[in-house]
């Protein structure tokens, strides 16, 4: 079997009052369900920085202004491989939302569970929660 190789950029929308804006994956993908940080695929001839800035206007609405790289990791699937780029939003232009009908909401960065975001979202998380960033 080839394993596809996938890579992804995601937003961690993060407001003064230390809470994160999170979405909730579609019933019909992959990793249904699991609540996400904003993102998707990272398109030929993109920079990941390019690929959040678009996502996050194409799946949120909002314009993300100096996104920063926080961690880059790699996870394997079983039928796929993801490098995941995460960067950190403070400064945007507009009220995110979902734009494509995804449930969303504002977490406090200390109150995040793991176990409801993909299995490779844990490190990042807990960083999150440990005030690592
Ligand atoms: N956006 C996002 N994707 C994540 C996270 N954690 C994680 O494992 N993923 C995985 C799930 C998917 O396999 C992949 C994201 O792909 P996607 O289907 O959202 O890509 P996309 O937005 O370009 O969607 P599409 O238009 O191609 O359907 O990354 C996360 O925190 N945010
Ligand atoms: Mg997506």
């Amino acid at each position: 079997m080839t394993l596809k190789q996938l890579n992804i950029a995601a937003g961690i929308i993060r407001n003064s009052g230390k809470e994160i804006f999170i979405t909730q994956r579609d019933a019909s993908s992959h990793m249904a369900g699991f609540w996400e940080f904003p993102g998707g695929k990272i398109e030929a001839g993109e920079t990941p920085e390019q690929a959040v800035i678009r996502e996050l206007q194409e799946e949120v609405g909002i314009e993300a202004k100096a996104p920063v790289l926080l961690k880059t990791l790699e996870h394997r699937f079983p039928d796929r491989i993801i490098t995941l780029y995460f960067f950190l939003v403070e400064d945007w232009q507009g009220e995110p939302y979902g734009k494509e009908g995804q449930p969303k909401r504002w977490v406090k960065q200390s109150d995040l569970k793991a176990e409801e975001f993909p299995p490779a979202n844990e490190a990042v998380v807990n960083a999150l929660k440990n005030n690592e960033f």
